[in-house]
């Protein structure tokens, strides 16, 4: 299937599932080896981080503990501007090496809010693993991100977790829109 239609949009495919895969256990090796002999939280961000999470964790065979969070977004009563609040932060992470897991890093804004939040507690480490990153995008550079699947061009991205006005995250394959489109959830 190299093109299919989500709603008004044409998309064509940037990643089968395979490549997916071997990267993922490319990742995962690496984190075996960078965290021996510890025993990080992996945090996986929701809702688009699902499926990678699910397949990264099949490779980690270190010790280790696995929690979600999700960023939701609404318009404060009293301020104009959006107001992001993380549900779901566990909090007993003082002292703990912290493995955050996105499916994509675009803007980095998302990202950033987390971790200003999470370092409140005083984690022992904070590092950042995503599956996509869209360096052109990125509004200030991430110290934490650590391990990166494959970096993208700056066109919308569905598939995999991935969603497109809620639809698409079931697809095993990545797929782009040319048309720059706001993000869609
Ligand atoms: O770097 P940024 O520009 O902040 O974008 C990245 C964030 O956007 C997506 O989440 P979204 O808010 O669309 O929610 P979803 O995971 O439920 O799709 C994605 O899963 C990241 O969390
Ligand atoms: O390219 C994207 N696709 C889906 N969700 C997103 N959230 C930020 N960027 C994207």
């Amino acid at each position: 299937m190299n093109k299919i239609q989500i709603e008004d949009r044409e998309f064509e495919i940037l990643i089968e599932n395979d490549n997916i895969c071997k990267r993922t256990r490319l990742i995962g090796i690496q984190i075996n080896l960078d965290y021996e002999n510890r025993c990080p939280l992996f945090i996986g961000v929701l809702n688009g981080s699902f499926m990678f999470m699910g397949d990264l964790l099949k490779e980690i065979t270190v010790s280790c503990e696995v929690a979600f969070i999700q960023v939701s977004s609404y318009s404060g009563a009293k301020s104009s501007g959006k107001v992001k609040e993380i549900l779901g932060l566990p909090d007993d992470i003082h002292n703990r090496d912290i493995i955050i897991v996105e499916d994509i890093v675009d803007t980095g804004l998302t990202l950033s809010h987390i971790l200003k939040e999470l370092y409140k507690q005083k984690p022992a480490s904070v590092k950042v693993c995503s599956l996509l990153l869209k360096p052109a995008a990125l509004k200030e550079p991430l110290e934490e991100l650590e391990y990166v699947g494959f970096e993208l061009a700056n066109d919308f991205v569905v598939g995999y977790g991935l969603d497109y006005n809620g639809l698409g995250r079931n697809l095993n394959d990545i797929y782009r829109t040319k048309t720059v489109v706001p993000s869609a959830s």
